[in-house]
């Protein structure tokens, strides 16, 4: 059976994705499953460097230190099997009517979505202006801010939704109640 309606974020760092998709989590409660595809990225890492899961998977500055061999290792195994990631988010998933998947970054990430739900998806990218990213902690780094990992999606245009996080953005409430009407339809 799986989900009824799967809603991929998208955004680049310091946006709000986990924000924004713990605040839905918290009006959407036992309907929904927060999904991560870096979850399985990040726990194959601390396993093999014997690193905090939980820092890896928090907000903290912690991540950034592996945040670029996390990213190097994970493109070379997607050049094998670009979906690997997304699958195993997935198959380890509890069955809920709603999944939030809070971290889309690349095309072959919806591609993926799309082959196996079909139009059970919604893309959703949350934007936010480079001084409110800042003053969330952003520090544009060479290597990781300029590839694919956060441009990937730079030019993709066909999102259901464009949910602006920043300093001209609406109140929270309202961004929160656009992306709940993307589940009413
Ligand atoms: N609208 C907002 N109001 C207040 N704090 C926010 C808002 N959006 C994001 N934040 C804070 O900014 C930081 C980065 O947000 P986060 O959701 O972790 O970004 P991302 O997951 O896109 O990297 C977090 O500390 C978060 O609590
Ligand atoms: C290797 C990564 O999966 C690490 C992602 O870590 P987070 O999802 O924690 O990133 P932000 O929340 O945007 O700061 C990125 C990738 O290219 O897959």
């Amino acid at each position: 059976m799986g989900p009824t309606i799967i809603l991929l974020f998208s955004g680049k760092r310091k946006s709000g994705k986990d924000y924004l998709t713990d605040k839905l989590k918290g009006l959407l409660s036992d309907k929904c499953q927060i999904l991560k595809i870096s979850e399985p990225i990040k726990s194959h890492w601390a396993k093999m460097k014997n690193l905090n899961l939980d820092d890896l998977l928090s907000d903290k500055e912690y991540k950034e230190q592996y945040r670029l061999e996390m990213i190097n290792w994970s493109d070379e195994m997607r050049e094998k099997d670009y979906g690997c990631f997304c699958r195993t988010a997935c198959q380890n998933a509890p069955i809920k009517p709603i999944w939030i998947v809070s971290d889309i970054r690349r095309k072959t990430d919806i591609q993926w979505f799309k082959e196996n739900y079909g139009d059970r998806i919604k893309a959703i990218r949350i934007i936010a202006d480079d001084e409110t990213r800042r003053k969330r902690g952003f520090e544009y780094k060479e290597g990781i801010d300029n590839v694919t990992s956060e441009c990937d999606l730079d030019d993709y245009t066909t999102w259901d939704l464009v949910v602006d996080n920043g300093r001209n953005g609406k109140p929270l409430e309202e961004q929160l109640n656009q992306i709940l009407e993307l589940i009413k339809l």
